[in-house]
C-alpha cells in the first residue's frame, strides 16, 4: 500500500455567486497525517473536501496533492477516495465483492480480487467475514467494509465526510478508535470532516477549526483545546466559561481582566495574542469547567470569584455545579466524583478559584453559538 502524500491548500477561495463559502484557506496536511476539519454546520467543511476530491474547483488558489497542482484534474484522476455518511454498500454483493468492486471494474481476476479482499478484511479486523452479505453485518462492521472498499483502490489520500454520523453514540465512540487504528496501519493521509469535537480531538494529529468559511486555527487537539486562537475556537471546542471585561494590567504573558460582575480575574494571554493585547483592550477570559474549584479561604483574591449556586447535577464521573454568571449565562464547574456523596450547595454562595495559567485571555471577539 502506498504511503500518504502531502495535501496543500494555497490561498484557496471558493465562491458560489456572491457567497463566499471558503475564504483564503492555507493548509499543509502532511503525508500520513490524520487531519480533521472541525466546525459547525454550514461553515464550509464539505466544500473544502470537494475541492480536494476534485468535484469542485476553487474560485482562486491552488490545491496540491503530493506537490502536484490539481487544477483541471477530475475526481477519477486524483489519488483520493471518498467515504460519505451514507455508505451505500451493494446489498446483493458479498462483503468481499463489495470491497474489491474497483478491481472488478478494471478487469482483475477473481483470484486476485479474493486475495486482496482477504488482506483488507484482515486490515479492518473482519477476517472470515467475506462471504456475508452487507445485511448480515452490524452498522460498525458495514462502516469498516466501506473503508476497506475505499482503500482497495489504493488511494494516497482518504477523504471522510462525517462517516460516523449515522451510527449510534456508543458505536460512534468505538469507531473513533477503530478508524485511528486503521489509519495508523495503512499509513496514508486521512482528511476527516466533522462537527463533533470529540471525534476530531480523539482521532486527529491536527485539526483545522472553521467558522463561516474561515479557518480560525490549525493545531493539535491539545493546542486548540488548551491554547485557542480566537473566542470562537475557545467556545466551540469543548465547554468554556467566558468572562467579558477590559485588560487592567499585563505582566509578561499574564493579564489581569476587570470584569463587570466577577471582579478582577488573572489568566494567561493566549499565544496568538501575546505581545498584541494592550491595557484597556476589550478582552474575554475563558476558564473551563474542569479548571474551576471551590476556593479554600486562603487563596489569593485575584483568582477568586463568588457567585450563587443555581443547580447541580450528578453525571457519575463528575458533579456539574451551575452558578449565576453575567448576561444570563451560567458558570459551570465540573468536580470529579471521588466516591463521597456531595452536599448540594444549591441556593448558597460559593467562592471559586482556578490556576491562572490554566485560563486564557483573548481579545474580545465572536463566540460560537450553542
Ligand atoms: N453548490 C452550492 N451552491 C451554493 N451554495 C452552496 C453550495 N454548496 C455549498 N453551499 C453553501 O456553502 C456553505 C458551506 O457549505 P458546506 O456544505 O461546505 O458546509 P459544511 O460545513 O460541510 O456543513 P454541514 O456540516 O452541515 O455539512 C453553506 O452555506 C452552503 O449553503
Amino acid at each position: 500500500m502506498t504511503k500518504g502524500v502531502d495535501v496543500d491548500l494555497e490561498n484557496v477561495w471558493i465562491r458560489f455567486g456572491n457567497f463566499v463559502a471558503v475564504r483564503e484557506a492555507n493548509v499543509n496536511i502532511k503525508g500520513g497525517e490524520f487531519f480533521s476539519f472541525l466546525g459547525p454546520s454550514g461553515c464550509g467543511k464539505t466544500t473544502i473536501l470537494r475541492s480536494v476530491s476534485g468535484f469542485l474547483e476553487p474560485s482562486d488558489g491552488k490545491v496540491r496533492i503530493g506537490g502536484k497542482d490539481m487544477a483541471g484534474i477530475g475526481p477519477n484522476k486524483r489519488p483520493t477516495a471518498l467515504i460519505f455518511q451514507n455508505l451505500a454498500l451493494f446489498p446483493l454483493m458479498k462483503v468481499w465483492e463489495n470491497i474489491t468492486f474497483s478491481m472488478e471494474v478494471k478487469g482483475a481476476s477473481k483470484a486476485e480480487r479474493r486475495k486482496r479482499a482477504d488482506e483488507l478484511l484482515d486490515m479492518i479486523a473482519l477476517p472470515d467475514q467475506g462471504e456475508k452479505l452487507p445485511s448480515e453485518l452490524s452498522g460498525g462492521q458495514k462502516q469498516r467494509v466501506a473503508i476497506a472498499r475505499a482503500l482497495c483502490a489504493e488511494p494516497d489520500v482518504l477523504l471522510l465526510d462525517e462517516p460516523l454520523s449515522a451510527l449510534d453514540l456508543k458505536l460512534r465512540q468505538h469507531m473513533r478508535t477503530e478508524l485511528r487504528e486503521i489509519q495508523q496501519r495503512v499509513g496514508i493521509t486521512f482528511i476527516y470532516i466533522t462537527h463533533d469535537q470529540g471525534e476530531a480531538l480523539t482521532m486527529s494529529d491536527n485539526v483545522a477549526v472553521m467558522r463561516a468559511g474561515v479557518i480560525d486555527q490549525i493545531g493539535s487537539g491539545h493546542a486548540v483545546y488548551n491554547d485557542p486562537a480566537t473566542p470562537f475556537v475557545a467556545s466551540f471546542v469543548g465547554e468554556n466559561n467566558v468572562f467579558r471585561g477590559k485588560v487592567k494590567s499585563i505582566d509578561g504573558n499574564m493579564a489581569l481582566v476587570s470584569t463587570n460582575r466577577t471582579g478582577e480575574l488573572l489568566a494567561r494571554i493566549a499565544t496568538t495574542a501575546q505581545g498584541k493585547l494592550k491595557v484597556g483592550d476589550p478582552a474575554m477570559m475563558f476558564v473551563r469547567p474542569e479548571v474551576l474549584n471551590i476556593a479554600p479561604d486562603t487563596s489569593p483574591a485575584v483568582n477568586r470569584l463568588t457567585t450563587s449556586v443555581l443547580h447541580e447535577e450528578f453525571e457519575g464521573l463528575i458533579y456539574n455545579v451551575f452558578m449565576e454568571g453575567s448576561e444570563g449565562k451560567e458558570i459551570k464547574m465540573s468536580l470529579v466524583n471521588v466516591g463521597k456523596q456531595r452536599q448540594s450547595a444549591e441556593g448558597n454562595n460559593l467562592t471559586l478559584e482556578y490556576v491562572p495559567e490554566q485560563a486564557v485571555v483573548l481579545p474580545a471577539g465572536e463566540l460560537a453559538s450553542e
